[in-house]
């Protein structure tokens, strides 16, 4: 199976297009205020139109409530769901049941404790997304261009996919899979020259990197 590529935060035509030209599976778009890739439902719905069924889009969003989401699948109608904060695995099961949507978690990564929830959320989620734990004082629980120890999935052995992120980017993306075993990708700073800034020559890069790895 070809290794799934995420890119993550897009907020421009442009780099949603380098994005999808270039063979991204998936486009995150992200609906957070205090991140510099928060998007306004319009304007989302705006570039989620723009991909036509190229990828697979993704509404990344941290502990939303009902009329958040209810907008966004609304609007945005997306492929995906994200959860990047506290949601529990009861909240994962119930938002599955009343959008009919699959659903990828994210996991913080800090230490080999933070596995322990795995089994819970591998029993409701489709998709897992391992992600660096953020600093007690970052702004926001993803997309800061950290990584953690990739040695810490050595052993983790799941019934479904997931994605290894986190301060990953064209030159280390190869490293990152060989050693997870991941069966994808997901990329934000990486692909970025300043936060919320992407690149389209980095979204080339790293799409053809990931693909060779
Ligand atoms: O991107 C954000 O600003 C963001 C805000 C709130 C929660 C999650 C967020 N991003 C997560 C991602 O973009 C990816 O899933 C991943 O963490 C990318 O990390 P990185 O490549 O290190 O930026």
């Amino acid at each position: 199976m070809s290794t799934i590529v995420k890119i993550c935060g897009l907020t421009t035509a442009d780099t949603l297009e380098a994005a999808v030209e270039a063979g991204a599976d998936m486009v995150g778009f992200v609906f957070f205020p205090a991140s510099p890739r928060h998007l306004d439902i319009d304007f989302a719905d705006a570039l989620g139109r723009q991909v036509r069924s190229r990828a697979a889009k993704v509404a990344l969003t941290v502990d939303a409530d009902d009329d958040l989401l209810d907008a966004i699948v609304e609007q945005l109608r997306p492929n995906w769901l994200q959860f990047h904060g506290s949601e529990s695995p009861e909240r994962v099961r119930s938002i599955k049941r009343i959008y009919g949507l699959p659903v990828m978690k994210a996991i913080a990564v800090a230490g080999p404790d933070d596995l322990s929830v795995l089994p819970d959320y591998a029993a409701v989620a489709d998709r897992i997304l391992f992600d660096a734990r953020p600093p007690k004082d970052a702004t926001r629980p993803g997309g800061l261009g950290a990584a953690f120890d990739w040695k810490l999935l050595d052993g983790v052995n799941l019934k479904l996919p997931f994605l290894v992120s986190g301060g990953i980017n064209a030159g280390n993306v190869a490293e990152a899979l060989r050693v997870t075993r991941a069966q994808g990708v997901d990329v934000s700073s990486g692909v970025e020259t300043s936060p919320g800034e992407k690149d389209p020559d980095l979204i080339r890069d790293f799409i053809r990197a990931a693909r060779a790895a």
